[in-house]
């Protein structure tokens, strides 16, 4: 019987839409006032959503505690309060869009869960936009 375990989470941090390799006129164009060269901040909610089969032993898909942990050092300690363009290195040549740092929020916590649990990463930019990725 396949089971979908789920733990919400916050963070804030800043970040500017644009490309380097495009001129100031058309990363306006494309971006608007999310290029904005002083950057400007969201408050992110994510949910991380674990699928796999119920232990029999425990009733546990997942021991939630343990997603926590990860949770927080890989996303919360990571990139809450951070300038994502600047201080998080997966942004240093990737655009931190809502569905990059969606992925990048996957990939980390892909590296920490075994193989038996599928993931999925629900991330709201702001309360009405929002991306879902599960590594496909
Ligand atoms: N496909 C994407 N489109 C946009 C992204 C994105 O990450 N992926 N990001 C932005 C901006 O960074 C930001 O999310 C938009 O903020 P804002 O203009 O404040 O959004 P709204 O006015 O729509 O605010 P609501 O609160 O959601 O009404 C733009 N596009
Ligand atoms: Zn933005």
């Amino acid at each position: 019987m396949r089971i979908k375990a789920c733990r919400k989470a916050h963070f804030n941090a800043a970040h500017r839409l644009y490309r380097k390799d495009w001129s100031d006129e058309k990363n306006f164009e494309v971006f608007g006032k999310c290029n904005n060269p002083n950057f400007h901040g969201h408050n992110y909610d994510l949910t991380v959503a674990v699928s796999g089969e119920i232990d029999p032993e425990t009733g546990y898909l997942i021991d939630l505690k343990i997603l926590k942990d990860h949770i927080k050092t890989e996303v919360e300690d990571y990139m809450d309060h951070k300038n994502l363009n600047e201080e998080v290195e997966e942004f240093k040549e990737l655009n931190p869009t809502a569905e990059n740092i969606a992925v990048v929020i996957w990939n980390r916590l892909r590296k920490k869960l075994d193989s038996k649990y599928d993931l999925e990463v629900t991330l709201y930019e702001t309360p009405r936009n929002f991306v879902i990725y599960s590594g496909e």
